[in-house]
């Protein structure tokens, strides 16, 4: 496996200071971060050395870690197999696990409706077009292009789902990565980070992501707090990663300069 890219200059200062702040909050997006982008959904895994860092980060003081993700609690649980403590936010926003009771997501009778709509018009949608799959989830579906042959065909296939969900009351779109989703609840990654802000007190907070969705959590962020855009694209991120592999550059520092910060304070016996 290839090493990872160490940030550059401007990174690594913004996060010497923020892992100088008494208490951080390090909340990562899933797919096409922590984990790479591949064809199957049900394959996508940490990288090895992400998913050693966050280890590492999640056994610190003062640290929380967070996944902020679109995929649904039960699939980021199953897939990204978070260590202990990590705290979840599924369904970009609208699913939460904050390690306590917490009710699960429920939608009224309108909201279920409006859902079963959506998995009928993007299934319709999908049995049209070679490569095209609909995954069901708990406030609605997506439609994946990843596997449609060619660029311009797949576009054309999230063209025919956008006009098919114009019909159906109660949908809002949100545009992926080759991947066109519809929601009946409206909830956005910056409503979770915000979510995330409170429950923890960080003094800071880190955010990573690679898609459109992920701006959102720029967005909310301010002061210290980092955002760390990976790959191309516009973004209000401040800083920028080139692929999934490089966050573990990121991370890595983190846990070394808190733990080095913590042994020089240490008394000595
Ligand atoms: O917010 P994220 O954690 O990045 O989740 C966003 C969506 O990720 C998944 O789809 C994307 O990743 C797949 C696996 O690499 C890829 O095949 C697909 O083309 C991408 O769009 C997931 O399936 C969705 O439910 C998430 O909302």
């Amino acid at each position: 496996m290839a090493q990872p890219c160490e940030p550059d200059a401007a990174l690594r200062s913004a996060l010497e200071r923020f892992a100088d702040q008494p208490k951080i909050l390090i909340a990562l997006d899933f797919d096409g971060c922590v984990a790479e982008l591949v064809a199957d959904a049900a394959d996508a895994r940490p990288v090895p050395e992400n998913a050693e860092a966050i280890a590492a980060l999640a056994d610190l003081d003062g640290v929380d870690v967070a996944y902020v993700s679109g995929r649904s609690l039960e699939s980021l649980r199953e897939l990204a197999q978070p260590p202990q403590g990590v705290l979840l936010i599924g369904s970009h926003g609208a699913e939460k696990d904050l390690g306590e009771d917490a009710p699960g997501l429920e939608l009224n009778t309108t909201e279920t409706m409006a859902r079963g709509q959506i998995i009928s018009t993007l299934e319709e949608v999908a049995a049209d077009a070679e490569g095209a799959w609909v995954e069901h989830k708990p406030a609605g579906a997506a439609l994946h292009v990843r596997n449609v042959a060619g660029d311009e065909l797949g576009e054309q296939v999230l063209e025919h789902g956008r006009a098919a969900l114009s019909l159906v009351d109660g949908a809002y779109l949100k545009n992926g990565k080759k991947v066109l989703e519809s929601v009946v609840v409206l909830a956005t990654k910056g409503e979770g980070i915000t979510d995330l802000r409170e429950h923890t007190a960080p003094d800071a907070v880190l955010f990573a992501g690679d898609d459109v969705t992920d701006e959102h959590g720029f967005a909310v962020l301010d002061g210290e707090d980092i955002g760390v855009k990976v790959g191309d694209g516009e973004t209000a991120a401040g800083h920028r990663i080139a692929e999934p592999k490089d966050l573990a550059g990121v991370l890595r520092l983190i846990v070394q300069r808190r733990s080095a910060s913590r042994s020089d304070t240490r008394p000595t016996p």
